[in-house]
């Protein structure tokens, strides 16, 4: 008879299967469950730490509760692969967030499963706390469970649910699942709270009961061993979450099947807001990742027998790597410069400016609109803030930007990174939408570097400004145009001709000058760096509008409200009628997959941009290369 590596899993289609087995089989499942998981993310890359430390945390969630009637809501949802597996989706793991496969977070129209879409984080408290008042509104019986890491929970959103949650009595649980891990080491005042209530109540009471449930986590021993004085004889009392009003059950071990069912159970009979506290391992079960859930948080493929092996020296640079590079040189030669990460150290390439620069590095958490706002005040302050920020975690924080950092014009450079398509985190990660939204900030400007040399220059030159500059860079290495060692900057406000071509001009905006230099080889056609979305170079504008029959703009952003627009706007403001082709992303989010693949399949290379220039000006461009005849060379 065959046998299967995973014979139990291999028969939960549904979490109906599993609520039919006994506990001694629920401890196989989630030993089947993490195998699987671990050896799917090594096949596929993905988060992985994140995902080995809720596998029991899942089960019985959806073991004890009647999902997806009772809905479950997965705070960023990167630790929802396990949830995907139990849901139905286990034979499409294999497609993970590839192009037309299962998507890395959870997405409502992927699974009923999936109550809420979710990846930025510290929304879950919220959302749930919605389905809770409409069941109750709608006279529907069911529950509404929110799961919520110690990194997420850290964000304003997440306590501006608590505070909304304790007076609006609603059946809401939330459950605050602690590995005492952000995707770097965690930061802030909460962190240590937490860490106080594991020594005053989690530790104590372990050792009453006579067992240790910290059994598995040894690091949280430590640190409960290190609180330990501290909390002896001291009454404890009470939590911060039963403050805000919930019932707060905890910390229990949610590695531990026989803690977590029947505390669910007994949770599931409660009225009102409930909350509680689970301590697990981030990387559980899989060595190299528990002594390392940094570098296990997001990889790449990788054999599980041996683990990430260290790459050999990329023949290019990252413009992450670029910009930290950048940060550093500047901080040595200017003592006011300070950097702000909202929890994306390693992501932002801030490490090395961390360990030199210690003093001068804040790492705020994962608090976006606070570290914009931060940033404000150190400014006011004659300090030179760089916030280092993903152009879509940016997002958070634009009230922020606008009223607490442009009105006041204050020098705050932002550098996003991870502008236009990011791959395999899809839609919720693509910065599609900064050159559209900081462009319309009066005070603000924004430049757009084409490759690692300019990035560094520009950075430079938007450190030399009076007022808030955005630089935005894509994820990943450019076309290896390396950096210059100086630290001079760019004219500003100004961009280059490229390419002089004929009857058209492409203008373009970032790294996508590239695809449109070899467009235009073939269509004759002229190029132009513009460098900066705003502002734009109206000198270098108005003579190509002069000496052009048309002009196309081309940018990795969206069209609509994009550096493309603001031509159009300038065109029409000097009463300058051009035809004009903007080419950039649709008004339409752009789903998970290889961006090289996207691009093309969104006619952003060189051959789409050719294809859309000779579609919309036939009789102003060299004619297509006459196809050759079979067997020619
Ligand atoms: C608004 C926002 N900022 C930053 C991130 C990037 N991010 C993804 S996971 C993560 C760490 C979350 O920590 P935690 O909630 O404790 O979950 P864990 O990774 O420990 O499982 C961060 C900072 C994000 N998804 N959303
Ligand atoms: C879940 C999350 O928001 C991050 O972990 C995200 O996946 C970052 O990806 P990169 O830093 O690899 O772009
Ligand atoms: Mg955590």
């Amino acid at each position: 008879m065959a046998t299967t590596e995973y014979p139990l899993l291999e028969h939960v289609n549904d979490p109906a299967d599993l609520r039919s087995l006994t506990r001694a089989q629920l401890k196989q499942l989630a030993d089947e469950l993490r195998a699987f998981v671990l050896e799917s993310v090594a096949k596929t890359g993905g988060h992985l730490s994140s995902n080995l430390g809720v596998v029991e945390l899942t089960i019985a969630l959806h073991a004890v509760f009647n999902t997806p009637e009772d809905r479950l809501v997965w705070d960023v949802g990167h630790q929802s692969y396990p949830h995907k597996v139990l849901t139905g989706r286990r034979a499409r793991m294999g497609t993970l967030r590839q192009l037309g496969g299962l998507s890395g977070f959870p997405m409502r129209s992927e699974s009923p499963y999936d109550t809420f879409g979710t990846a930025h984080s510290s929304t879950s408290i919220s959302a749930a706390l919605g389905m809770a008042v409409a069941a109750r509104q709608k006279g529907e019986e069911r529950h509404a469970i929110a799961v919520i890491g110690d990194g997420a929970m850290t964000a304003g959103m997440a306590f501006e649910a608590l505070n909304n949650a304790g007076v609006a009595d609603a059946n809401l649980l939330v459950i605050l699942n602690d590995n005492d891990m952000s995707i770097s080491p965690p930061v802030g005042a909460l962190n240590r709270y937490l860490a106080q209530l594991m020594s005053g109540r989690f530790y104590a009471r372990a050792r009453d009961v006579g067992k240790s449930v910290l059994r598995g986590v040894p690091p949280l021993l430590e640190l409960a061993k290190r609180l330990e004085q501290q909390a002896k004889g001291m009454v404890v009392p009470a939590t911060l979450f039963e403050n805000f009003g919930f019932n707060y059950i905890g910390p229990i071990d949610g590695h531990d099947l026989d803690s977590l069912i029947p505390t669910l159970e007994n949770l599931k009979g409660l009225k009102g807001p409930q909350f509680l506290h689970v301590v697990t391992k981030k990387g559980q079960g899989y060595k190299l990742a528990e002594q390392d859930p940094v570098a296990y948080h997001g990889p790449g493929k990788f054999d599980p027998q041996i683990g990430l092996v260290k790459p050999e020296a990329p023949a290019r640079q990252t413009f992450t790597q670029v910009f930290g590079q950048w940060l550093c040189d500047m901080a040595g030669k200017d003592e006011r410069l300070v950097a702000i990460t909202p929890a994306m150290r390693e992501g932002s390439g801030l490490v090395e400016f961390e360990r030199r620069f210690p003093e001068r590095y804040h790492d705020v958490g994962i608090a976006e609109q606070h570290a914009v706002t931060f940033a404000a005040g150190l400014a006011c302050e004659g300090l030179k803030p760089v916030l280092a920020i993903y152009s879509t975690f940016l997002q958070r924080g634009y009230d922020q930007l606008i009223h607490d950092v442009a009105l006041q014009k204050l020098p705050v450079v932002f550098a996003l990174d991870r502008a236009g398509i990011v791959g395999a985190d899809g839609a919720t990660h693509c910065g599609a939408f900064d050159i559209a939204y900081a462009r319309c900030i009066p005070n603000m400007a924004v430049a757009c570097p084409a490759d690692e040399r300019e990035c560094r220059q520009l950075l430079s030159s938007a450190f030399a400004q009076d007022h808030p500059v955005t630089v935005r860079y894509p994820r990943g290495a450019g076309v290896g145009v390396a950096p210059l060692p100086a630290l001079d900057g760019l004219p500003y406000g100004k961009g280059e001709l490229r390419r002089q071509g004929q009857q058209v001009a492409i203008l373009a905006f970032g790294t996508l000058l590239y695809p449109a230099l070899k467009a235009a080889e073939r269509l004759d056609a002229t190029v132009v760096n513009m460098r900066w979305a705003k502002p734009l170079d109206a000198g270098l504008l108005a003579r190509m509008a002069a000496t052009h029959e048309a002009l196309v703009t081309v940018e990795e952003g969206v069209v609509t409200g994009g550096a493309g627009s603001a031509v159009a706007e300038w065109l029409a403001q000097e009463g300058i009628a051009l035809p004009l082709l903007q080419l950039g992303l649709p008004d339409a989010f752009v789903e998970h997959g290889d961006p090289v693949r996207l691009l093309s399949l969104l006619g952003l290379d060189a051959a789409g941009m050719e294809r859309s220039i000779r579609r919309r000006y036939p009789a102003l461009v060299a004619p297509a290369p006459a196809l050759r005849a079979v067997g020619e060379h």
